[in-house]
């Protein structure tokens, strides 16, 4: 496959905040690179230095082989994190006016009804809903069919459902060899997306891989958390629990976490804690996600919480 997006060694600082410490990626033709990172980790950046909208200080970077300010715009989508059009255009007058702005564009009316907004496109951009406002802004994207697209945080704003659809738009696009470089906070979003992962923190590239092989690495095991009221000595209601011996638990800071309970062992932990008399406000299955590989990399918890990832297997007691 060839390369489509390179940076080496990219740095970037602002004063004495090194946004950027040396950043080196490739992203490859019709690849879905997502990149995550805590707020102020330099994503941003990275997106401008990628895309020749920030001079850096040293590194270089290219897209599909050209230096960034040299590439030809017809080939390169880019969603900025904020982006504010004229207000008092319609979505339609606002796709099309972009659209003029190409030797070769699609049809405004098909690029509006892909992002969901063909019931909307008479509508004023200052009075769609914040999330509409959103698929306008990606509507201006798309419209020179870029080769490359840059979605810095895309769906924003924007609700479940109009979410799930724009994913599905992203994923149509890569299928057909569109090159994607997404930033998100939403892990969902990035795991539903992404082929491959880039962790962002304090400027540097601190993991790039697969999602199922970044979780096989530092996802840890899945494990059974079983949630004490605050007055219970979670210590001492761990010894009273004879758990099944290739099992090991910790206290953690509202209950105690069995380690390594696969789907069959699950059965056995409940019991153990049942036979026990243990008194739980709740028992949660955690499988290990990015979120958790986020956690044991950064330290910091993701701040969207997944929902999907736990599964409840016990209530209120
Ligand atoms: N124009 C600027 N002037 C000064 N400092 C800046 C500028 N742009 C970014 N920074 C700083 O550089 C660092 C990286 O910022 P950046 O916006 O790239 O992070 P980010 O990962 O995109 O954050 P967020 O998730 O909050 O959008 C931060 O400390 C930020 O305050």
């Amino acid at each position: 496959m060839d390369e489509v997006l390179a940076a080496d060694g990219l740095r970037k600082s602002y004063g004495d905040v090194e946004a950027l410490s040396g950043v080196s990626l490739s992203v490859a033709e019709g690849e879905v690179f997502g990149l995550i990172g805590p707020n102020g980790a330099g994503k941003t950046t990275l997106v401008r230095a990628l895309t020749g909208t920030t001079a850096v200080d040293s590194g270089s970077a290219a897209i599909l082989g050209r230096d960034p300010t040299e590439v030809d715009r017809q080939r390169l989508g880019v969603l900025p994190q904020e982006f504010r059009p004229a207000g008092r255009l319609t979505a339609r007058e606002l796709v099309a006016y972009y659209a003029g702005l190409y030797d070769d564009a699609r049809d405004p009316g098909a690029v509006l009804d892909e992002v969901g907004l063909a019931d909307a496109a008479d509508t004023w951009y200052e009075n769609l809903s914040g999330g509409q406002q959103r698929r306008a802004c990606i509507a201006l994207t798309l419209v020179n069919d870029p080769d490359v697209l840059f979605l810095d945080e895309p769906t924003t704003g924007i609700d479940p459902a109009g979410r799930r659809s724009l994913w599905g738009l992203v994923e149509d696009l890569a299928a057909g060899g569109t090159t994607v470089f997404l930033t998100s906070h939403s892990m969902e979003e990035i795991e539903r997306l992404a082929d491959r992962v880039g962790l962002l923190n304090a400027g540097e590239l601190v993991t790039v891989g697969r999602p199922d092989d970044l979780v096989s690495e530092y996802g840890g095991d899945s494990r059974l958390v079983v949630r004490t009221d605050g007055d219970v000595d979670a210590e001492a209601t761990l010894r009273s629990v004879s758990l099944p011996p290739a099992l090991d638990a910790t206290v953690t800071g509202d209950g105690i976490a069995v380690h390594g309970v696969g789907p069959r062992d699950i059965g056995d932990v409940v019991a153990a804690f049942d036979d026990a008399g243990v008194v739980y406000e709740s028992l949660v299955w955690k499988q290990p996600g990015l979120e958790e590989v986020y956690l044991s990399l950064t330290g910091e918890q993701f701040e969207a919480a997944r929902p999907a990832a736990a599964a409840a297997v016990g209530g209120d007691r």
